[in-house]
């Protein structure tokens, strides 16, 4: 295939060519709109105004200063072309259009159960950007992650000493999980039917424990994490919290859960983790158990232009650049499924990008 030539390109596909480099270096300028739009707290104004807001009401309920409300025009004019806000026309003096909320804006609000305003809170926090700055010098370096080559140790090492930024990922990851679990509920209940104990290793706060436990009655749950994680929180009726490392030992149950765990580390690291799981599951009484479940991505062959590909790969960085972990094709994880002595898997593509994937013994 001849190589794109500048000198031999039409006018069109140079300018295309522009335009595709100058979205690609302002991306980030969507990124800053939608945090600057979720501090000034605007979703949840729209939400309470319970109707669609003008400019200048909405220049009203924030207090800013007046002169400055084309900023602010300015700045819903980006969110809607990205659907984070739609514009209606309402009754009144004129024409006037408001804004009203889109699906995406309403997983922004303060108070909806599966809100991610902790999560990109969190996400588009500068010491959370900082390592992506130093992605190049690390590719360079010996240090095993862009992350320990900027704050001088491990993701989970710095989460031990930085309380701040600890709340800040937990709360992330507790926000996805509140999304996930409430699917999962709903869609796979054949999965966890039947089970009689539970340990979701690296279950974080709990919150997907909490939730599959209440929603099948008979069912303990035990989440394994490392203590300064689970170190305050309260033990309940059907869910135990244990401290320790999964490199050591994981509690006997008849299923083991890892959701966003395999993919933080290498492939050595997986099959370690992944043996101790094995020994910790309890052989079938026919209950549904004797297994692990999984749920992380599984990616896409890059060659279909999948329209989740994108989001796939940007997370493959994004565990590059945090951790020494990485997103898999099926062959993939079939091979660290087997290295470890696993012996059949089955693929639940319930979560559009992440899978529930049981893997048996
Ligand atoms: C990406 S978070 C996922 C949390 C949760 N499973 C979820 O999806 O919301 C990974 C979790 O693994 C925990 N973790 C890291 N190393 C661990 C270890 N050696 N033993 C147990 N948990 C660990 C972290 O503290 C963190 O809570
Ligand atoms: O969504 C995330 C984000 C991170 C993350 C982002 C930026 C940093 O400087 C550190 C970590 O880490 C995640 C993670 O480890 C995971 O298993 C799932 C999601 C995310």
């Amino acid at each position: 295939m001849a190589l794109p030539n500048l000198e031999e390109s039409t006018v069109e596909e140079l300018l295309d060519a522009e335009a595709h480099v100058w979205n690609h270096i302002f991306s980030y300028i969507n990124s800053m709109s939608l945090k600057s739009a979720l501090q000034l707290g605007i979703p949840d104004i729209i939400h309470k105004h319970g109707n669609p807001i003008t400019l200048s009401q909405l220049a009203d309920a924030l207090n800013i200063n007046k002169a400055k409300t084309d900023g602010l025009f300015r700045l819903m004019r980006l969110l809607e072309h990205s659907k984070f806000f739609d514009k209606v026309k309402v009754e009144g003096e004129g024409e006037e259009e408001a804004y009203s909320l889109t699906r995406a804006s309403r997983l922004l609000l303060r108070d909806e159960p599966s809100s991610l305003a902790p999560y990109i809170r969190a996400m588009l926090d500068p010491n959370f950007m900082d390592p992506f700055h130093h992605l190049s010098e690390w590719l360079g370096s010996e240090c095993p992650s862009p992350f320990e080559f900027k704050h001088g140790r491990s993701l989970w090492e710095y989460a031990g000493i930085e309380e701040r930024w600890n709340q800040l990922f937990n709360q992330a990851m507790a926000n996805d999980a509140k999304l996930v679990t409430s699917i999962l509920v709903k869609e796979c209940r054949h999965i966890f039917q039947g089970l009689e104990s539970l340990v979701d290793v690296g279950g974080g706060a709990g919150t997907v424990a909490k939730v599959v436990a209440d929603a099948f009655p008979g069912l303990k749950a035990v989440v394994l994490d490392l203590p300064h994680v689970v170190a305050d929180l309260a033990t309940s009726e059907n869910l135990r919290y244990v401290s320790g490392d999964m490199f050591e030992d994981i509690p006997r149950a008849d299923a083991v859960l890892l959701k966003w765990i395999l993919h933080n580390w290498s492939d050595e690291e997986c099959i370690k983790i992944l043996e101790k799981c094995k020994e910790a599951i309890t052989p079938s009484k026919n209950n549904n158990g004797g297994k692990v479940i999984v749920i992380d991505m599984i990616l896409k062959d890059e060659k279909q232009h999948h329209k989740g590909t994108e989001t796939q790969l940007l997370f493959d960085v994004l565990m590059m650049t945090a951790l020494t972990g990485k997103e898999r094709t099926e062959k993939e994880w079939a091979n660290l499924f087997f290295a470890a002595g696993f012996k059949t898997y089955k693929i639940h593509p319930v979560l559009r990008l992440r899978s529930v994937i049981e893997i048996f013994p």
